[in-house]
């Protein structure tokens, strides 16, 4: 009979403030068109850290480096110490239930249900759940992103911010320890954006999760981060509390968030 090689990765228990996560050198092209030459960046655990950058600078990609959805060209993607590189595609699928990614537009399956669609990675994880604990898993979530009963409703029948609350809800289905959060606010209006941005927050304070935030929103990038790090010609130019941030002078973060001055200077008043 068939059987699944043992998972490569062995995780173990979180402690606030260690390094989870460190990307060391890393370069990915996508043909002659060259991304990152050189990314240098370390997530701790307990964290909330924010990507900002430019439109195109790679921000969604090193989300999807991190967990096997595209893979890096050379560098080495450490998590809890163990070389990401090695990896082969069952080892992603396992690490895939501890960092869970809410996808930008939520990306849900429109034939099936919320109910299924939260269900989803709770079969492909934990094929021995039994129906009545999946049901109660998906109730949970969905009481948790404040969306309580809605299990028998279609994604097309959902507002643009239900739709990303249920998504949020379909990632945490296998309580993850880390969240990764692709334009969590794009598109959304104001009040949605703020509700969103206090799940956010309250994942990493409630559950204790570790997050990285993808966002061209700097209001949002403020609002929710711990430590901002800013992508720009094709390397991590800074990385720094929202206040070594908010004063850098380092030319690339400065030119971002002068273009972005009325932005913030709107959410401050
Ligand atoms: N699978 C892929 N194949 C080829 N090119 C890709 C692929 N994925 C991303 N790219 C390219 O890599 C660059 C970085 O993409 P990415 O989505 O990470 O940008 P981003 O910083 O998240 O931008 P935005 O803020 O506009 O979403 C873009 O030029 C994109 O077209």
């Amino acid at each position: 009979m068939f059987s699944r090689p043992p998972p490569r990765l062995r995780f173990q228990p979180l402690k606030a403030g260690e390094e989870l996560i460190r990307f060391e050198h890393v370069r990915k092209a996508f043909g002659s068109k060259h991304i990152y030459d050189d990314v240098m960046l370390s997530v701790y655990a307990g964290e909330t850290l924010t990507v900002i950058g430019g439109s195109g600078t790679g921000k969604s990609v090193l989300l999807k480096c991190l967990i096997g959805l595209l893979r890096h060209d050379s560098g080495r993607i450490f998590f809890q110490g163990q070389d990401l590189t090695e990896f082969g595609e069952e080892d992603f699928i396992h690490l895939r239930r501890h960092v869970a990614m809410v996808f930008q537009g939520a990306a849900l399956f429109d034939s099936l249900s919320v109910g299924e669609n939260i269900a989803y990675p709770l079969h492909e994880h934990f094929p021995d759940m039994k129906p009545a604990q999946v049901r109660e898993r998906v109730a949970e979530k969905l009481a948790l992103v404040g969306l309580p009963g809605i299990e028998n409703m279609r994604p097309a029948d959902l507002s643009g911010g239900m739709r990303k609350r249920v998504g949020l809800a379909r990632a945490i289905a296998t309580n993850p320890e880390v969240i990764l959060w692709d334009e969590p606010t794009t598109g959304l209006d104001p009040v949605t954006t703020e509700t969103i941005d206090q799940m956010i927050r309250s994942m990493q304070k409630q559950l204790g999760c570790t997050s990285i935030v993808v966002t061209h929103d700097m209001v949002s990038a403020f609002s929710v981060s711990d430590r901002i790090a800013m992508l720009a010609n094709r390397r991590i130019v800074q990385v720094g509390t929202t206040e070594e941030i908010r004063r850098s002078k380092v030319p690339e973060v400065r030119a971002f968030l002068d273009a972005r001055g009325q932005e913030l200077g709107r959410a401050a008043s």
